[in-house]
């Protein structure tokens, strides 16, 4: 039996995460902790989910990797230094082993795949995404990963930069720059959490799109990285990708 906590229990993924565990015939739900209450029923756990907010995640963090308790985290906001940050905690009390997921739906981990895989044979590539307005954070995080994939192949392939002749704009009009991609961000009431990337070339236009139409998109990918993340081949891993052999 894995012993299972929660951070963000009552939230919206959290309440969806509680509910999961308890379904799960391996696993007990162990700690429920929400904003304001204590960490400590936490310790008792092997391993902890985290769906809070990216102003409270590091210390989160933190206590799990004081406290040696492996952590499957869906909280957006992951910036490289904050992974930096993370590994040297780790290395400073070894123990604890960290699956951050930019996204748990299946789709989204395919969609920034084929995004990746596409990425260099194409002149342009720009991403949309789409969210409920009362998402915290623009650009959402499964965006930004997505635009480091795409940077990071389109470099090692020698693409230069998406062509943009635009010289006067509108503040914002041309969305956020992340590592030279152009991520533009929606919230509308109606929508939970949605992605395009659109990839043009000479005379055609890829368009890859994932839906999660509800927030039960996210739990067989989360119950994946509960029964996985003790065995991480190393002690902090971004993304699905391997634990769906990708
Ligand atoms: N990786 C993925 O697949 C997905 C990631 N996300 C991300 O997950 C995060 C949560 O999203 P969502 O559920 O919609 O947000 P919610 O605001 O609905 O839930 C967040 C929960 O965290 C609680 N919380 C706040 N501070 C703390 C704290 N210090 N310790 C413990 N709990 C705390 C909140 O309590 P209170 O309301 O009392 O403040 C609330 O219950 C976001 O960053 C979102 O982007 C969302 C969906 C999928
Ligand atoms: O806040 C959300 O809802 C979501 N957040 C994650 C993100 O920032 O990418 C994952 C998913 O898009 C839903």
């Amino acid at each position: 039996m894995i012993k299972v906590g929660v951070l963000g229990g009552r939230g919206r993924v959290g309440t969806e995460v509680c509910r999961a565990v308890e379904a799960a015939a391996d696993m007990e739900l162990v700690a429920s902790v929400d904003a304001e209450e204590s960490l400590a029923p936490l310790a008792a756990a092997d391993v902890v989910v985290d769906f809070t907010n990216p102003g409270v995640v590091m210390e989160n963090l933190r206590f799990l990797i004081e406290h040696g308790v492996h952590a499957v985290v869906g909280t957006s906001g992951f910036e490289p230094d904050r992974v930096a940050q993370l590994r040297e905690w780790q290395a400073a009390t070894p123990g604890s082993k960290i699956l951050i997921a930019p996204n748990f739906a299946i789709g989204a981990v395919l969609m920034m795949h084929f995004a990746q895989q596409a990425a260099p044979f194409f002149e342009s590539v720009e991403v949309v995404e789409l969210h409920h307005p009362n998402k915290l954070d623009a650009v959402s995080g499964t965006s930004y990963h997505t635009a480091e994939l795409i940077s990071e192949a389109r470099a090692k392939a020698g693409t230069g930069p998406s062509p943009d002749a635009t010289v006067q704009e509108l503040d914002g009009a041309r969305g956020a720059n992340v590592e030279g991609v152009r991520v533009h961000s929606v919230r509308l009431s109606g929508l939970i959490a949605h992605q395009e990337v659109l990839l043009g070339g000479s005379g055609e236009v890829l368009t890859i799109r994932h839906d999660s139409m509800n927030r039960e998109s996210f739990m067989p990918g989360v119950l994946l990285g509960v029964r996985k993340v003790a065995g991480l081949g190393d002690d902090l891993v971004v993304g699905l990708d391997p634990l769906l052999g990708l």
